[in-house]
């Protein structure tokens, strides 16, 4: 049975990276989707203003919706402080068990709870069956017509304190307009636009941060 372009991308860091270097897996990883075969990885460009903005808010607790081949799972976990996790929820099997490998062989699975499921369902579940107070951090870059009510949803389970931070990719391309209307028009929420490029191409594309303000 022929492989998929996720098999081929984590072999391909198999056989490249550093193994337990997160840096070389995410360079390996840039490196392949912009030479060989385009991937919806965050990537490079837009991968700073991802790791800024993780910076910025130096979370104890993070969550990632959509973590495809791990390589924004593994971007923010290389960003986090001693004791601090990321929880990243993935519905599709065959992506989930690419980024349990990437995630490992980066060497940051210490720091990585790999969540298998629809998000719906995952975010209800967080405070009772893996035990989170609020989340600091959150990274949207799963599906565009999620964005609107996980965003809800995560508010309905009480999950988002005065201060949380959201940043939300693909605003402009494919574009998440329904969500951009809603949290811009939301009082409750402080937005900041970051311009950038869909991942490895020239296509224009952006970020958007939503600070929760309680
Ligand atoms: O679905 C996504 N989740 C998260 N990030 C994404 C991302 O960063 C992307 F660049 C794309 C994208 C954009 C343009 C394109 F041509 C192909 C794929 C998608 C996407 C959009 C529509 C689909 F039918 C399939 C994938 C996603
Ligand atoms: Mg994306």
């Amino acid at each position: 049975m022929n492989q998929s372009k996720e098999q081929r991308i984590l072999n391909f860091v198999l056989q490249n990276a550093v193994r337990g270097d997160p840096c070389s897996v995410l360079d390996t990883i840039d490196k392949y989707c912009s030479q060989k075969e385009w991937a919806m990885n965050v990537g490079d460009e837009k991968g700073l203003i991802l790791d800024k903005t993780v910076e910025e808010a130096n979370p104890s607790v993070a969550l990632e919706l959509g973590t495809y081949c791990g390589y924004s799972a593994v971007r923010i976990a290389r960003l986090l402080k001693a004791g601090a996790y990321l929880l990243t929820v993935e519905f599709n099997p065959e992506f989930a068990a690419i980024a349990k490998q990437m995630i490992e062989f980066a060497g940051v699975q210490d720091k990585v709870k790999l969540l298998e499921g629809p998000s719906e369902e995952i975010i209800p579940q967080l405070k009772k069956k893996y035990e989170v107070d609020t989340l600091d951090f959150v990274f949207l870059d799963h599906w565009k017509d999620r964005y609107t009510p996980d965003t809800i949803l995560l508010q309905e389970c009480n999950l988002l304190r005065k201060g949380s931070v959201l940043l939300a990719d693909n605003i402009i391309f494919p574009g998440a307009p329904e969500f951009l209307n809603y949290i811009r028009n939301n009082p409750h929420f402080q937005c900041t636009n970051y311009p950038s490029h869909l991942e490895y191409m020239k296509v224009v594309d952006a970020m958007e941060k939503a600070v929760f303000l309680g």
